[in-house]
């Protein structure tokens, strides 16, 4: 049977996220589509056309993942007591709703990349599912690749072009033309303040210039939503708050984000809900102020001297386990053998602290006291600071161990 349908446009309001429609089916049935961008028209005709139909709405979540796991083979060499497959993300499951920043939180080596990899179909899952905007990426990687922009933690930039060369050359890749491509390079040219070098050859860019050019690309389309590895790694401190600035204006607009990162700021700053990854599994994942509060009492540094020897700070850490106000504690090797502590709310207890150790002998150098942040959230869940987990990561990612083995998917 044919079904006959008709697209009716009818408000062009913001920048990114510019049309709805309604489309009307032959019985009087309407679907609604709003807050979705230009590209949206084309793939829903896409499935008119074909017949299927598919009810697209605001409530729909951005991305949906399911039980989704990646393992790579690795080859290595005859002697290597290594594993022969590495599990990057194992049965990773979660929601990230529209018009809402996600963030993926891990150290080096957790599968943040393979992930947001799999969400973009540069590689296919081995089980799973997932959905962008209720569409299946596993089944469709055809049509969800119209729905987002994508910026990955490689340069992807030809040197002897220009940015505004590249500009061009991507608003081509996505079909755009006329005043649509005039008025969108202008428009991200702008927003990322890239005016003084857009007309540069990119060869010559710094690196925050670069991943400011890689985040116009992405936004160049227009697309409901972005998927972002490590936006803001090694940047300078404008570029990132330029960024920084981007990402909260493309959420105000209803963009929706999945981005990645190491920095626990980052995520706490931009995040509406955080994910937290671990050897690629989740580990805690909630709204970062609902994990903070979740956590309860106050977090204490202590450092005994500017750098302890870590007997002292033990033996100084073993008494203060025994006090009515400290609930839980560890040492910091990344901070000087720092004693950190969870301990009861309250003014008394920073005076009663350092009466303890006074008494028993130990200076205080340095005591702050604070509430939860995503840091301790981290430690709790994982008991080791991200810091720690990373230098790990980092270790099993040694690059001349890494040239050695060669990978293969
Ligand atoms: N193509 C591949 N072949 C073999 N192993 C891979 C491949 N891609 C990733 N891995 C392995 O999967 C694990 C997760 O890597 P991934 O790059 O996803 O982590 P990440 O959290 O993004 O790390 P980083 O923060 O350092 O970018 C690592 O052990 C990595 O070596």
């Amino acid at each position: 049977m044919t079904t006959t349908f008709v697209l009716q446009h009818y408000s062009h309001k913001r920048l990114f996220y510019a049309p709805s429609y309604h489309c009307f089916g032959k019985h009087g049935k309407s679907y609604k589509l709003k807050n979705l961008c230009l590209r949206t028209r084309e793939f829903l005709l896409f499935h008119l056309l074909s017949c299927q139909i598919l009810e697209i709405t605001p409530d729909k979540p951005a991305v949906k993942v399911h039980d989704l796991s990646k393992s790579f083979k690795i080859e290595k060499s005859r002697d290597s007591k290594q594993p022969s497959r590495v599990d990057s993300v194992k049965q990773v499951s979660f929601v990230a709703n529209q018009g809402e920043v996600f963030g993926l939180l891990g150290p080096n080596a957790s599968g943040k990349t393979t992930l947001l990899r799999c969400l973009a179909t540069l590689i296919a899952p081995d089980s799973g599912s997932f959905e962008i905007f209720g569409v299946d990426g596993v089944k469709h990687p055809d049509i969800v690749r119209r729905l987002f922009g994508y910026v990955g933690q490689e340069e992807s930039f030809d040197k002897v072009l220009t940015g505004r060369e590249h500009l061009k050359l991507f608003a081509d890749l996505y079909h755009l033309s006329g005043s649509e491509l005039r008025h969108n390079i202008e428009a991200v040219i702008q927003i990322l303040n890239l005016e003084e070098f857009i007309d540069r050859l990119t060869g010559t860019y710094s690196g925050g210039i670069k991943r400011r050019l890689d985040l116009a690309i992405a936004l160049l389309s227009r697309p409901p939503l972005l998927i972002l590895d490590e936006p803001s790694v090694g940047l300078d401190v404008t570029s990132r708050s330029i960024i920084w600035n981007v990402l909260k204006g493309y959420r105000e607009n209803g963009g929706s984000v999945v981005l990645t990162s190491h920095y626990l700021e980052e995520v706490d700053i931009l995040a509406d809900q955080v994910l937290i990854i671990e050897k690629g599994r989740v580990i805690a994942q909630g709204r970062p102020r609902d994990l903070k509060e979740s956590l309860g009492g106050d977090r204490v540094t202590i450092r005994i001297k500017e750098f302890t020897p870590l007997d002292e700070s033990k033996a100084a850490l073993d008494i203060l386990l025994k006090s009515e106000w400290v609930h839980g504690g560890n040492i910091n090797l990344s901070l000087g053998n720092a004693i950190e502590l969870v301990v009861s709310s309250g003014d008394m207890v920073a005076n009663g602290i350092q009466k303890i150790l006074r008494e028993r002998g130990f200076q205080v150098f340095s005591y702050t006291q604070s509430k939860p942040s995503l840091g301790d959230v981290y430690l709790a869940a994982t008991g080791r600071t991200l810091l720690e987990a990373d230098m790990v990561g980092r270790d099993s990612r040694d690059p001349k161990r890494m040239k050695k083995e060669r990978m293969t998917i």
